[in-house]
């Protein structure tokens, strides 16, 4: 008997493009969403672009938040209870995004997504990426009922955001290896479908790697456009599989041990270069990787994510303990291994 099923869910609206962030208004009408509205953000999104958004509100309210923490969801559900929002509007880079995404899981609403910045491919995926002491949790929420990404408002934000933004789309490239790997170690679930969109979409980032330059809008649309495509993968797989493998969890742990040194998507980018060594060694696609970062000025060594050598290692050795997810790391590499690595890739 045929017993597979599937429920996935995607934002109603994308707008994205010259100028979108003033049909905000129109949006939310389309959306037919009542109460108020609660504008979850972070101080420096909120200072940018919060007035805009709040001139199209009717009666809004404000949380901002430093971080992407358990104890930022409560601040934002502590808000919300005063409140009584009909719905969120989360305003400006990965961390307000995933702490509004969880909250109004919590709190059985839904939300719109505003990004100030292309640096993350989390603006449309129905996942929180939130750490808690030693562990890092994808946990489940819903994906925006729309997304606003106005490329204006992105290309005026500091290029090495864009950078960011490409890099966590290169890294598809490994994670989607992990995944297949995965599959034939331990049966883990794997979609064909969001395997492929999440490959196609890093390959036509790539192949467009020549027009995204700082300065030009068009970056900010090629770049959008490859987020939302990854953020839509990981919804179809249910989880964030299409687009994190092992060199997200070399990120998390670089974020455990070198906090604030680089940003999240330069961190997955050169985790690549790594993961993709191991998979396939001195051969394989990591010069392809790495050219591909350095041709959108995006690090590609420890010292460009100004980071220690010392930190590197640790943070890939350390890697497989940070969450139960099967990828190269399996159960961890030896610091040898670490070292002759990160130094044939000349990540060090
Ligand atoms: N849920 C998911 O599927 C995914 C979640 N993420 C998460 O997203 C986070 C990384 O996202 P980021 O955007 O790098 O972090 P972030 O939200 O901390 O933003 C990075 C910096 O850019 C600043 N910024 C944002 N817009 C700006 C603008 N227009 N002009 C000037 N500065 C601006 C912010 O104030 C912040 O200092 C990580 O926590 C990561 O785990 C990343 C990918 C996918
Ligand atoms: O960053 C992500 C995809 O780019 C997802 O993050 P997680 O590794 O927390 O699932
Ligand atoms: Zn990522």
């Amino acid at each position: 008997m045929f017993e597979k099923s599937t429920w996935i869910t995607l934002p109603r609206n994308v707008l994205l493009g010259h100028g979108v962030l003033a049909d905000l208004g129109a949006a939310l009408d389309d959306l037919y969403l009542t109460g108020r509205p609660l504008v979850v953000t972070s101080p420096t999104p909120n200072e940018l672009a919060g007035d805009r958004v709040r001139a199209q509100l009717t009666d809004p309210e404000t949380a901002v938040v430093d971080d992407a923490s358990f104890s930022a969801v409560e601040e934002v559900v502590d808000v919300a209870e005063a409140v009584d929002p009909g719905y969120l509007v989360a305003l400006g880079g990965g961390k307000p995004i995933d702490t509004a995404k969880m909250a109004a899981h919590r709190l059985g609403v839904g939300f719109v997504s505003v990004p100030t910045a292309a640096s993350h491919d989390g603006i449309v995926s129905g996942r929180s990426s939130i750490p808690e002491g030693d562990t890092r949790h994808s946990v489940a929420a819903d994906p925006p009922l729309a997304v606003v990404a106005d490329t204006e408002l992105l290309a005026d934000a500091p290029w090495e955001l864009t950078t960011a933004g490409c890099a966590d789309i290169i890294s598809n490239y490994t994670a989607v290896k992990d995944w297949r790997l995965a599959r034939r170690l331990r049966n883990v679930e794997y979609s064909e479908y969001a395997g492929a969109l999440s490959e196609m979409t890093a390959e036509l980032l790539v192949a467009s790697a020549d027009s995204i330059k700082p300065g030009l809008e068009e970056s900010s649309w090629l770049v959008a456009k490859a987020l939302v495509s990854s953020g839509v993968a990981m919804s179809i797989a249910g989880s964030s599989r299409p687009a994190s493998g092992a060199e997200h969890l070399i990120s998390h742990q670089l974020d455990r041990i070198a906090p604030d040194k680089a940003l999240h998507g330069h961190q997955v980018g050169v985790g690549s270069i790594l993961t993709e060594y191991l998979h396939s060694g001195e051969d394989g696609e990591w010069r392809s990787i790495r050219d591909a970062l350095a041709s959108i000025d995006a690090p590609t060594t420890a010292a460009g994510l100004g980071i220690d050598d010392g930190e590197l290692i640790r943070a890939l050795t350390t890697a497989h303990e940070i969450r139960d997810r099967y990828t190269i790391l399996a159960g961890g590499i030896t610091e040898a291994a670490a070292i002759e690595v990160a130094t044939a890739t000349d990540v060090i």
